[in-house]
């Protein structure tokens, strides 16, 4: 394991933040810290840091001891949501600046810099500034600057966060690449579950301070530990007192299951949403183009609605 974090505990004042939190991160992989805001996540990734001291509990780095070692000792490499860059340095020396105080020699320095300009597409802008930047080539140089020390581990706090769709979308299958290229150990705040699903080897679910479920993208969204998890890797919907996935429901004209009347039928290109009223809740589907143009349903029939064959479902809380 690259990190393994075992007990911790940390209040701020006499609010707990975290909560009992053991994680072991595998090294080589690109883990996703995901949760909804004040869950803890950033927290954590600065317990991993050194940049915040645990009140209890443990955090080992490469089976070192880290947990009272200073973010220097610990060899790790941050990135940030608001990246603060040197503005009067080019991009070249903001990459090298962590080379220099190491006091790297010239050559090696210069080789180093312009392979990891290469590495985040940034070596035409060498002699630039930052703010000669875009947002994203900004985080790019960001990424680099963290990578020229060669950390063990690196750690970034929602890097993309201060973007805007388009461009965060690109960045993150860019970062999937950069680190099937470099291997580095890398761990990533996120809220987004799209962007954990998207990009990660293992997504850590955070929320009120507690881990609620550690495991693969494919493990968290089809066997979620509990309604919480459930409901915020994705869509639910609830059919008698359990939470089913509306992808995953039958939408049927003969008697069984959920009966409810539809409310609204939504074109969505692949996919068709039904909308429907049970009682006094509301219950949806979203089904393919062609299962919809089967059933032709349209607003106001009555239809009747039930966990797939192979739908997964979780008492709802
Ligand atoms: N230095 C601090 N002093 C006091 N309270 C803090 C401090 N840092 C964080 N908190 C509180 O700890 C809780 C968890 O914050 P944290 O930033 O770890 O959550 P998060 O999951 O990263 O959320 P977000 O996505 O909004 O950053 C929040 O309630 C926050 O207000």
């Amino acid at each position: 394991m690259a990190i393994e974090v075992r007990d911790v505990n940390k209040s701020f004042g006499k609010t707990p933040v975290l909560r009992d939190i053991s994680v072991d991160i595998a090294s080589g992989s690109l883990t996703a810290l995901l949760g909804p805001s004040g869950g803890g996540k950033s927290t954590l990734l600065r317990v991993i840091a050194g940049l915040e001291r645990p009140d209890t509990g443990t955090v080992h780095i490469n089976d070192v001891d880290a947990t009272v070692l200073t973010p220097q000792r610990r060899n790790v490499g941050f990135v940030f949501q608001h990246y603060a860059a040197f503005k009067h340095m080019t991009v070249f020396r903001n990459v090298a600046f962590g080379l220099e105080v190491r006091r790297r020699n010239k050559a090696d320095i210069r080789k180093r810099v312009m392979e990891l300009l290469e590495l985040v597409h940034l070596d035409q802008f060498a002699d630039r500034y930052p703010a000669q930047l875009s947002g994203g080539q900004r985080q790019r140089m960001a990424l680099a600057r963290a990578l020229a020390p060669e950390p063990q581990v690196l750690l970034l706090d929602e890097p993309f966060g201060a973007l805007d769709a388009q461009v965060r979308k690109e960045l993150r299958t860019w970062l999937r690449r950069l680190h099937d290229e470099v291997h580095v150990t890398t761990v990533f705040v996120t809220h987004d579950q799209e962007e954990a699903l998207d990009v990660s080897d293992s997504i850590v679910v955070l929320a009120d301070g507690v881990v609620q479920q550690v495991g693969t993208p494919h493990d968290i969204y089809e066997n979620p530990a509990n309604p919480f998890v459930m409901s915020f890797l994705g869509p639910v919907t609830h059919l008698d007192g359990r939470l089913v996935r509306p992808h995953d429901v039958a939408l049927s004209r003969t008697p069984g299951g959920t009966e409810a009347t539809v409310t609204r039928v939504v074109s969505l290109g692949f996919e068709v949403r039904i909308e429907a009223r049970a009682g006094d809740r509301e219950v949806w589907a979203q089904l393919t183009r062609a299962g919809a143009r089967d059933l032709d349903v349209k607003t106001g029939d009555t239809v009747y609605f039930s966990p797939s064959a192979e739908a997964r479902t979780l008492a709802a809380a």
